[in-house]
């Protein structure tokens, strides 16, 4: 096992060598979903840009107030209107969103209010500044909304609007190139023979490059000889910002990918203390990034979700950061134990517990899409019902 490199330490080197690979354009807002930021947003104003009310009702001056008071209504004021400054004495007709007079500092919602033919008695004494939106509540100007490197949400785009961008520069999409390997496989649709099984790992990786919002150049596949290898991996290298493969990096002579590497490229690391996911391989081909993946489905994914997305987040401009974990209580006990980090695809139970799939071959797929995430359990470390281990959501890669 000394052979094997740390599951800390493959995640440094890959991060560590990995550099941004996209230049950069503006974009109209809406088409910058999903794209990221290539410097600082610093608000150049305020949201919202004047004292404002946050409901229907009457706005005072809160030295005015008595409980006997009567105040007549001296302006109405609609949201999207100007005012003019309260006169001393008088209250406002106001309503949700609309200018904050000068003089007034207080906003009495219209269902604590009695109105009659003098005017407007607000019997309870108000808090003074109640029901008002300062300017700059939620921005103010000079602040940094959004920091470079950022991946533009729904809400982002919402924020950009409130200051009233209307486009963005962003980095160019990543182009990213999928090499398959293996004789056994063949596309779905086609009709299997004996000892053939259908690519998953071909649509499995496009899916996950497709929502993580990078672009697929290409989806080859390879025949498993040297050759077939060589020219597949060499196509790629023309087009795409980053490869990703899967299959044939293992150590049987059915194995090519790791040996085209050498030949083409420089070889980083090879072989993780992981299960699933253990022979996974870092080169670099011509200044281009490659990673080979494990062909067992579950090894292809385990290695995309903590690898691939870290290379490829750094290599399209975004900013890296490991996945979030949530320490969460184990509903069972394991007393063996292995040599290699070990992500158990596990579900949260009603009782808050995580529950491991029956199901943990490096082989098999179903008991992703079954469970919530992984449960990150260190090498030679038993497994003890009410201990608590991280666990990590799918959905936080
Ligand atoms: N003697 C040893 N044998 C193996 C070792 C080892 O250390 N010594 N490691 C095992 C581990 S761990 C893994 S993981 C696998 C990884 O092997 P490869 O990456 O070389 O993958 P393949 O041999 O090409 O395929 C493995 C398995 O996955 C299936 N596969 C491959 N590609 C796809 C695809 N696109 N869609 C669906 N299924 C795919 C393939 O048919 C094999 O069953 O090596 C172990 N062996
Ligand atoms: O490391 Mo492999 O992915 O266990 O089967």
């Amino acid at each position: 096992m000394s052979e094997l490199l740390s599951f800390e330490n493959a995640l440094q080197e890959i991060q560590q060598s990995a550099t941004v690979r996209v230049g950069q354009h503006k974009l109209p807002l809406l088409e910058a979903l999903n794209k990221i930021t290539t410097q600082d947003i610093v608000a150049d104003s305020c949201v919202p840009p004047y004292d404002n009310s946050a409901m229907d009702g009457y706005a005072l001056s809160f030295d005015d107030w008595s409980t006997d008071q009567v105040f007549p209504i001296s302006q109405r004021i609609p949201a999207g209107q100007t005012a003019t400054p309260l006169e001393p004495g008088t209250c406002v007709r106001i309503f949700t969103g609309a200018c904050i007079p000068t003089g007034a500092d207080t906003v009495i919602m219209q269902e604590n209010a009695s109105i009659s033919k003098e005017g407007i008695h607000f019997k309870d004494r108000p808090s003074q500044g109640e029901n008002i939106r300062p300017k700059g509540q939620d921005i103010f100007t000079g602040q940094t909304i959004i920091k470079a490197g950022t991946k533009l949400s729904p809400m982002h785009i919402g924020l950009l609007s409130s200051l009233g961008i209307t486009e963005i520069m962003v980095y160019k999409t990543l182009r990213v190139g999928l090499l398959t390997t293996g004789d056994e496989l063949i596309p779905a649709g086609d009709k299997l023979a004996g000892g053939q099984i259908f690519n998953s790992n071909g649509p499995m990786l496009t899916a996950l490059l497709l929502q993580a919002g990078y672009e697929v150049i290409d989806c080859l596949h390879a025949k498993d000889t040297p050759e077939a290898t060589e020219v597949a991996i060499k196509k790629l290298i023309q087009s795409c910002d980053v490869i990703l493969s899967s299959g044939g990096v293992s150590v049987g002579e059915e194995d090519h990918v790791k040996g085209a590497l050498e030949k083409l490229g420089e070889v980083h690391l090879w072989k993780i203390a992981i299960k699933p996911g253990k022979p996974l391989v870092h080169a670099t081909l011509d200044n281009t990034p490659f990673l080979g993946l494990p062909g067992n489905p579950s090894s292809t994914l385990v290695t995309y979700h903590w690898f691939a997305t870290l290379l490829l987040a750094a290599s399209a401009g975004q900013s890296t950061r490991l996945p979030q974990a949530y320490l969460i209580e184990s509903g069972f006990n394991r007393i063996q134990s292995i040599k290699r980090d070990e992500f158990l695809r596990v579900s949260i139970g009603q009782d808050g517990l995580a529950y491991a799939h029956s199901q943990q071959s490096s082989g098999a797929l179903l008991a992703a899409c079954e469970s919530h995430g992984y449960l990150h359990v260190k090498a030679n470390t038993p497994i003890e019902y009410g201990c608590s281990y991280p666990f990590y959501p799918f959905s936080g890669f």
